[in-house]
């Protein structure tokens, strides 16, 4: 699978149809909780699906009733981290595909008015559980919550992460990128751009987004 965006040479936009159908209908205003979090659990399993493609297969001989063959079995270790609150609603579509999957929340939620991302929930154990981590949260704004929790995973002593998120803003994929380079990049969908203060929506959002993908999902806004 190539990467089809901008520069960064990690980044990769689904091309699947169904997943532009499925961003579709959670862009609208119109789409409430249910039919939202339905959405965000099924485009996860998609993107899921994408990010882990190049997983490491263990070989191994299996008996099938007729005759022995050849058999391959995931090798590594996954953790799924949602970013609370509004990476909850993904742990579901990733956890059908990786029900062997540990699940670590991280709890950040970004400060209105700076923007920055404020830690706020972390159990990581003292010494890392699994290689590979796949950080699932739909938005990919400014970037600065990806990045922290980037930053915890590789302290926590994971090399190997990949963020599976619905959508990015050019902003968040460039500053991400430029701290760490070795982060894949899974989204539904790349946006044109963040709010400024120009905007009629507060500065700092995905344009055109889908809005505040916590609120839309635990029905806040
Ligand atoms: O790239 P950034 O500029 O850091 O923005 C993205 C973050 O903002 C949203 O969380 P939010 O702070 O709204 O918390 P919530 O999930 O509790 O609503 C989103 O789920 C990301 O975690
Ligand atoms: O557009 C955005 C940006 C950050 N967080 C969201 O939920 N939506
Ligand atoms: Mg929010």
């Amino acid at each position: 699978m190539s990467s089809a965006w901008g520069t960064a040479g990690n980044v990769y936009p689904s091309a699947h149809p169904l997943a532009r159908h499925k961003l579709t209908l959670l862009r609208r205003k119109t789409t409430e909780p249910k039919k939202f979090r339905e959405l965000v659990a099924e485009l996860a399993m998609m993107l899921v699906y994408e990010a882990t493609q190049d997983l490491p297969l263990h070989l191994e001989p299996i008996e099938t009733p007729l005759t022995v063959t050849q058999g391959a079995t995931m090798a590594a270790k996954i953790g799924l981290i949602p970013i609370l609150r509004a990476g909850l609603g993904m742990v579901e579509g990733a956890w059908k595909l990786l029900p062997q999957a540990e699940v670590w929340h991280l709890g950040l939620y970004r400060d209105e008015k700076t923007l920055q991302p404020v830690a706020y929930y972390n159990k990581l154990p003292t010494e890392p559980t699994v290689q590979l981590c796949l950080i699932l949260d739909p938005m990919l704004a400014t970037g600065g919550s990806a990045i922290a929790a980037v930053d915890v995973l590789k302290n926590w002593g994971v090399s190997r992460i990949k963020f599976v998120g619905l959508i990015a803003a050019p902003e968040g994929i460039t500053a991400l990128h430029s701290v760490h380079p070795d982060v894949d990049i899974h989204v539904a969908a790349v946006d044109e751009r963040l709010t400024t203060r120009d905007d009629p929506f507060p500065p700092g959002f995905i344009w055109p987004g889908l809005g505040d993908a916590g609120d839309r999902q635990f029905g806040t806004g």
